[in-house]
């Protein structure tokens, strides 16, 4: 939970200084007032990431040297500051050095937007991302091995371009891939299993019908890592780049057996992909110590009420919610939500209404 939150040049906020309710709040304005980077200076402090970005130098507002970004979530008081010589974390005024020691005891975060409907019908990148971000905020060991993945798969990949092959290098590439790629199949692997119950249970608490929403996991190897890697060398130093490994994974997602993408609604895509995202919460809260905060950014105006109900229900109780949206229409026939306080957001800056 936060309580309050500071920016300063970030994004296209100068300064700013915010303080939240437990329950948490509306952030409403008209376009591209800065709603939505409230809820990504959330998002980057707790998780070190943005939904929108992984160059960390675009949430720097234009013209300024780098931002920084405060709050105290769950009563720590957490700082990160993005500078000419990189990024400095601290926690309760102590430097963390590296991104893995400050993420080890960070919050848990469940992002919610209308591009969620790229789960749904987007490349298998998209499906990709969004077990890489439930696993690391499940498990430290999972973010270490897909950054050390990350990195190895680039580095094959700059060999397989050179005029001439080298192998004992190509093969010590593959090895660190193995390695980390075997643990992040593994993980994903169950992750899909520990997700397929809980999605086909949002599904139906927010479809109210019993449509039958399965997950599978499609890894883009065969049951041994190294086998597959060892029997594609030939073809990966022929077409020069790395065909086999857990970056080509894709997740299959079917409504009463048929592909979602294909063969869902519109309306049913969207229920699967919020589904998705409430399986995930719901993950993280029974998986947790701690209950993830919300960052709802700006769903709700394309939601019916019943659906709109369904999922502020399914949410944990005491949740911390950040709901960005342009216009509170929906917001009478929603229930459950009117304690939440509604903040202005306005050419950069934020008031109370
Ligand atoms: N690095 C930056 N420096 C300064 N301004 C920026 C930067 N990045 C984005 N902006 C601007 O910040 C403004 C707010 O963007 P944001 O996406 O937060 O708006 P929003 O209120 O969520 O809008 P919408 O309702 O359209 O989604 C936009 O005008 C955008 O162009």
């Amino acid at each position: 939970m936060i309580q309050s939150l500071r920016l300063l040049n970030f994004r296209c906020f100068s300064s700013l200084s915010l303080e939240f309710p437990a329950e948490g709040v509306i952030l409403i304005g008209e376009n591209a007032q800065g709603k939505t980077s409230l809820l990504e200076a959330v998002c980057t402090l707790i998780r070190l990431h943005s939904p929108r970005t992984n160059r960390f130098n675009t949430l720097t507002k234009f013209s300024t040297p780098g931002f920084g970004i405060a709050a105290d979530p769950w009563g720590q008081e957490r700082k990160i500051q993005q500078t000419a010589n990189g990024l400095k974390l601290k926690v309760d005024g102590e430097p963390r050095q590296s991104r893995t020691e400050y993420l080890s005891d960070g919050g848990l975060i469940v992002w919610m937007g209308n591009e969620d409907l790229s789960l749904i019908r987007g490349p298998g990148e998209t499906r990709r991302h969004f077990l890489d971000f439930l696993g690391a905020q499940l498990d430290p060991k999972y973010r270490t091995a897909f950054t050390r993945y990350r990195r190895a798969l680039k580095a094959k990949n700059l060999l397989l371009k050179e005029p001439k092959l080298r192998l004992p290098e190509l093969i010590a590439y593959e090895e660190i891939l193995i390695d980390h790629g075997t643990y992040l199949t593994e993980t994903r692997r169950r992750l899909i299993e520990d997700l397929s119950p809980l999605v086909a249970a949002a599904q139906l608490d927010i479809s109210g019908k019993n449509e039958a929403l399965t997950l599978s996991y499609l890894p883009a190897s065969g049951p041994s890592l190294k086998d597959s890697m060892l029997q594609a060398r030939q073809r990966e130093i022929a077409t020069r780049q790395a065909v086999i490994g857990p970056h080509r994974d894709d997740v299959s997602i079917r409504l009463h057996g048929m592909p979602a993408s294909d063969y869902a609604s519109e309306g049913q895509q969207r229920t699967i992909a919020l589904a998705l995202k409430l399986a995930q919460g719901d993950l993280l809260h029974q998986r947790c110590a701690r209950t993830p905060i919300y960052l709802l950014d700006d769903i709700f105006g394309e939601l019916d009420p019943a659906r709109r109900n369904a999922l502020l229900n399914h949410l944990p109780k005491h949740a911390q919610k950040f709901i960005t949206t342009t216009h509170l229409g929906w917001l009478e026939s929603t229930e459950g939500i009117s304690p939440l306080p509604v903040h202005q957001v306005s050419e950069n800056s934020v008031r109370k209404l």
